[in-house]
């Protein structure tokens, strides 16, 4: 039986986590949960999982569930709970599903204590993917993608060598506003933002979905995943979000992997692997289906995109600049601070004014997040 920690588990990565586990209650036992706010939530999984270790956003909401456990159940809070909950609970497998750069250091720490990992949290890879995939190599762990693109590209490899591929392919629905021209951008609401075509997610990654920075910080993350140069790494639109990304080899054969929009599926093979089971999904009828579309990505529609290869081009701390101004500016849209199209002008001018650092540490890292956040904040739009 393996011994597995949610950090992140009242999130949709999280909560869907917990569900795939506890259709598997033979394989997994949680030994720990981690989460910010959603204390009610939290409490529940506690009741139905009963970790042993758990960890809320604060102290206040620590005390919370403190009142509710019994004794023996250690309850932690803020960023050491997280780090705690990756490295002292005793799990031999982490989820890694925290949103934004604030899961790099605890994505660090269960690597540096061993256990494998589970990684939906793609801003810990395009924030410090050398660290992170160091630390992983140097320690023997595996790391399992969660993301659907990145679970179907290594469903495709499956196993094969760098040397074999010639691309991948990563598929892009088009987020929310994929209707509509640049000029249609300005007035649009959050509201509208949130409401993805396909897939139901969390607020930041919709709106990363609708201005494409969800795709760029996917092509960093490939590239660190998968080991490929950014010139065989594209992106394709696939407004159905069936066919989750592709390879192609040397040989020109193609590989994809295919499903209906479930998260589950990916999750179950991360946590499964290399095994697979009977998953909850509904199966992909391709018949009903008929028509699957692909067009060429447009640069120009979505800027974000070509920022984010000129950041992991540029490597260094570019990419860490990129993730962490897009988180901010995407947190001033949804508070309504500023319009949609400023997410991009902020990446843009942050990224700008940033000399970039080679192979930074994670000292340099945390200062370069921290910097880029300070102008993402200030920027005016
Ligand atoms: N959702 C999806 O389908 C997919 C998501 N991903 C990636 O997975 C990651 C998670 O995304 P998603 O599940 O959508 O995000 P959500 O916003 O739904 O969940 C985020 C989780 O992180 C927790 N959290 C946020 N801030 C803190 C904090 N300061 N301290 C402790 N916990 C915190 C939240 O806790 P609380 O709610 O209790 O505050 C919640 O459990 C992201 O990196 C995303 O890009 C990748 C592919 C698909
Ligand atoms: C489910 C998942 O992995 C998301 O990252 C999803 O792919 C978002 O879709 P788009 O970014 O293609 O709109
Ligand atoms: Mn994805």
């Amino acid at each position: 039986m393996r011994k597995i920690a949610v950090l992140g588990s009242t999130g949709s990565i999280g909560t869907q986590t917990l569900d795939v586990v506890s259709r598997m209650p033979d394989e997994f036992e949680v030994v720990g949960l981690a989460a910010g706010n959603n204390v009610d939530l939290l409490l529940e999984q506690v009741r139905a999982f009963k970790p042993k270790w758990v960890s809320a956003g604060n102290e206040t909401l620590a005390d919370r569930i403190r009142a509710e456990v019994p004794s023996g159940v250690r309850v932690l809070s803020g960023e050491s709970g997280l780090t705690e909950i990756a490295s002292r609970s005793g799990a031999d497998y982490v989820v890694c599903s925290l949103v934004g750069s604030l899961g790099l250091k605890s994505t660090l720490a269960a690597i540096e204590a061993g256990a494998d990992i589970g990684l939906a949290n793609k801003e810990s890879l395009v924030t410090a993917g050398h660290l992170v995939m160091d630390k992983a190599k140097s320690k023997g762990v595996s790391v399992l993608p969660i993301d659907s693109e990145h679970s179907a590209i290594f469903q495709c490899l499956n196993g094969e060598d760098v040397s074999a591929i010639r691309r991948l392919i990563v598929t892009a629905s088009g987020g929310s506003f994929r209707h509509l021209g640049r000029e249609a951008l300005a007035g649009v609401t959050v509201e509208d933002a949130l409401k993805h075509p396909n897939w139901s997610m969390g607020a930041k990654i919709t709106i990363d979905s609708a201005t494409m920075v969800n795709k760029g910080l996917e092509v960093i993350e490939a590239h660190w995943l998968f080991g490929l140069p950014y010139d065989r790494i594209d992106v394709m639109l696939h407004p159905e979000s069936i066919v989750h990304s592709m390879v192609e080899f040397v040989d020109t054969s193609v590989m994809a992997q295919l499903g209906n929009p479930d998260m589950r599926v990916p999750i179950q093979y991360a946590l499964t692997y290399p095994q697979r089971a009977v998953s909850p999904a509904s199966p992909l009828d391709l018949l009903k289906q008929g028509t699957l579309n692909f067009k060429p990505m447009d640069f120009d529609r979505y800027p974000c995109l070509r920022l984010a290869y000129e950041a992991g081009r540029s490597g260094g701390t570019a990419t860490t600049v990129y993730s962490a101004a897009n988180e901010v500016a995407v947190a001033r849209f949804l508070r309504k601070e500023i319009p949609f199209l400023a997410i991009e002008s902020i990446i843009e001018n942050v990224l700008s004014k940033h000399a970039g650092i080679p192979a930074p540490d994670l000292e340099t890292i945390l200062e370069t997040d921290a910097w880029a956040r300070s102008e993402a904040s200030a920027s005016e739009v």
